[in-house]
C-alpha cells in the first residue's frame, strides 16, 4: 500500500509543464512541510534517462512504433521502483513531467497502437499504481511547438523533427485522446 502523494502533468510538447510543475514544487514547499520530489518521464534516474536517449536520438529514425511504446513501459517502470515508490512509501509528495497517459494518448493514439494494448503493456509495468491526480495543460499542439522552437537552447529531438510536420488536425486529435479518458481524478 503506498503513502504519499503521486501527482502528474499531461499535455502536448511546449504546453508548460516542466514550468508549472517548478511552480507547484515552489509554492507546495512554501506551505508544506512534507519532502517534494520533482521528476519526469522518460527519464527521472539513470537508467531511464539513458532510454530516453535512445527513444529521442534524431538518428534513430527506423525505430518501429511497438519499440518505441515498450522502451517508453520499461523507462516508466524502472522509474517507478527505483524513484516513486520508493518517494511515496516515505511519504513524500511526488509531481511527475508525464506518466502512463502521455503512452496512451501519443502511442495508444498517435501511433495507433491502440489504447486497450497500450494500457495492457503498462499493466504490466505499473501494476495499478496511478496518479491520484493528474493536471492537463491544454495548450493548442501549435502553440507549444511555436514556443519550443522559439526557444533556442533546447535540443531539438526525433519526435520534435517529426511533430513540426503534424497538421493542426493530429494536434487536436492528441488533444481530443487525452479527453477521451480523463478519470475523475484528472484536472483537465
Ligand atoms: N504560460 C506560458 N506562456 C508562454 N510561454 C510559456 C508559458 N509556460 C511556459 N512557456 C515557455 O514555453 C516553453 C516550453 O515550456 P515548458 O518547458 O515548461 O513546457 P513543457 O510542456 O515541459 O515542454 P516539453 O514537453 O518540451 O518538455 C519554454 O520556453 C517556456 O518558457
Ligand atoms: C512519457 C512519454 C513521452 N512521450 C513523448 C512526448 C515527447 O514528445 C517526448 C519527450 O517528452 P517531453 O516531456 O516533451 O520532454 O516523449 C511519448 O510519446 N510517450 C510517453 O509515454
Amino acid at each position: 500500500m503506498t503513502k504519499g502523494f503521486f501527482m502528474t502533468l499531461e499535455g502536448p510538447e511546449g504546453s508548460g509543464k516542466t514550468t508549472v510543475a517548478q511552480q507547484l514544487m515552489a509554492k507546495l514547499a512554501e506551505r508544506l512541510e512534507t519532502e517534494l520530489v520533482l521528476t519526469r518521464e522518460p527519464g527521472g534516474i539513470e537508467i531511464s534517462e539513458k532510454i530516453r536517449d535512445v527513444i529521442l536520438d534524431v538518428s534513430h529514425t527506423m525505430m518501429d512504433a511497438k519499440t518505441e511504446a515498450l522502451l517508453y513501459t520499461a523507462s516508466r517502470r524502472q522509474h517507478l521502483v527505483e524513484k516513486v515508490l520508493p518517494a511515496l512509501a516515505a511519504n513524500k509528495i511526488v509531481i511527475c513531467d508525464r506518466f502512463v497517459d502521455s503512452s496512451l494518448a501519443y502511442q495508444g493514439y498517435g501511433r495507433k497502437i491502440g489504447i486497450d494494448s497500450v494500457w495492457e503493456m503498462n499493466q504490466f509495468a505499473i501494476a495499478d499504481v496511478m496518479p491520484q491526480i493528474t493536471f492537463y495543460l491544454d495548450v493548442p499542439i501549435e502553440v507549444g511547438f511555436e514556443r519550443i522552437f522559439a526557444n533556442k537552447e533546447r535540443e531539438v529531438n526525433r519526435l520534435d523533427l517529426e511533430k513540426k510536420r503534424i497538421s493542426s488536425n493530429g494536434g487536436r486529435r492528441l488533444s481530443s485522446s487525452y479527453l477521451s479518458f480523463s478519470g475523475t481524478n484528472c484536472c483537465y
